[in-house]
């Protein structure tokens, strides 16, 4: 039996814009995803995840037939949870040339889901890692990463990008650009406020509509190559560890983010509570929609103005995880 954890990130910049080719910087956060894997004396595949939903769901899998789940979790979202897992199980049964290998899998999850967290990509590399282990492969970070890429662009039909994988199995902030992915030495402590807002957001169907907007019209797309621009100049106040610059850019990044339509009403509340909260800047985080908001703030203002403010459901203060995928003891 291995259990693996992998972290949750913030995109400090750089979302939707990564998937046409631009650069991206998400951070990993103090938030994990715990998966377990334990070899079976079958080739089944059995899943309990207890966070799912609040019930959580277990479902066992005979070889491609998904077995009856055994408590009421609407469909779409057992099969999505079902897919990465499944498709993550392959990705490990591949790496170990064991095509047969059945396995008992227990997923706890500290990301909410679809919060623009990276809660599929932190579960999906810990899978990864703690099923290649228990049957007797180490792969490294950096082939973990790769394969757990193949599973999101797969369960995304074709839409997932190098970023929320890579940062999850490396930790630390990221640069993703393309295949080109590497991670930022130095990086002067970010004092992270996450802003939720109890909902989320359709990572697919935002994807499309940010896709279909380019299409149609130069100036989305002049957008999301504005995204770029100030991704660029936002590596340079990164690399000066000018947290002022960095904050102004992230108000920057989410005006842009909202004229391509993935923002929302009480996502655009929490950044302007955020602002005027005094936060250095504020944006949201991931595919929108709903969600969360990641804000700058060395001091206690933003976590306090979004306290108070309509919509926002909870709270938290997150540091950046130095560390990726981990064999937890
Ligand atoms: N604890 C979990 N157990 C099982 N599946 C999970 C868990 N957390 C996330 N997932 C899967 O990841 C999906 C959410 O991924 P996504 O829409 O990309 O949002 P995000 O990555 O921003 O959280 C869920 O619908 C589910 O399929
Ligand atoms: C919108 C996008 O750039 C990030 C999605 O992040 P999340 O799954 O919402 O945490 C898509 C992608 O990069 O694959
Ligand atoms: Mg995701």
């Amino acid at each position: 039996m291995v259990t693996s954890s992998a972290p949750g990130k913030v995109y400090l910049f750089g979302e939707h814009a990564v998937v046409y080719g631009e650069p991206a910087v998400p951070c990993a956060i103090e938030r994990r995803a715990r998966v377990t894997a334990e070899r079976r004396g079958d080739d089944k595949l059995r899943v309990n995840a207890t966070d799912l939903t609040l019930d959580g769901f277990t479902v066992e899998y005979d070889g491609d037939a998904t077995g009856t789940p055994d408590v009421d979790v609407a469909e779409p979202l057992l099969e999505e949870g079902m897919g990465y897992v499944n498709e993550a199980v392959e990705q490990a049964r591949d790496a170990a040339d064991a095509p047969d290998a059945g396995f008992d899998v227990t997923i706890e999850s500290a990301i909410p889901l679809g919060a623009g967290l990276g809660s599929s990509a932190a579960v999906v590399i810990a899978a990864i890692d703690a099923a290649t282990r228990e049957l007797g492969v180490e792969l490294d970070a950096a082939e973990i990463a790769d394969r757990a890429y193949r599973v999101e662009y797969e369960v995304q039909d074709g839409q997932a990008s190098r970023a929320d994988t890579f940062c999850s199995a490396m930790g630390g902030a990221v640069r993703v650009e393309g295949d080109d992915c590497r991670r930022i030495e130095d990086v002067p402590n970010l004092p992270f406020v996450v802003g939720y807002d109890g909902g989320s957001g359709d990572t697919g169907a935002l994807v499309a509509g940010v896709r279909d907007l380019r299409e149609e019209y130069d100036f989305a797309a002049d957008t999301v190559a504005a995204i770029g621009d100030v991704v660029r100049r936002g590596e340079q106040a990164l690399a000066a560890g000018d947290l002022e610059e960095l904050g102004e850019l992230m108000d920057f990044n989410h005006g842009l983010l909202s004229a391509l339509g993935v923002s929302s009403r009480t996502l655009d509340a929490m950044v302007w509570a955020a602002r005027e909260g005094d936060a250095l800047g504020a944006k949201l985080t991931g595919a929108g929609g709903g969600g969360c908001i990641v804000a700058l703030d060395p001091d206690d203002g933003t976590e306090t103005a979004l306290r108070y403010t309509q919509g926002c459901e909870s709270v938290f203060r997150a540091e950046l995880d130095t560390e990726g995928v981990r064999v937890e003891p």
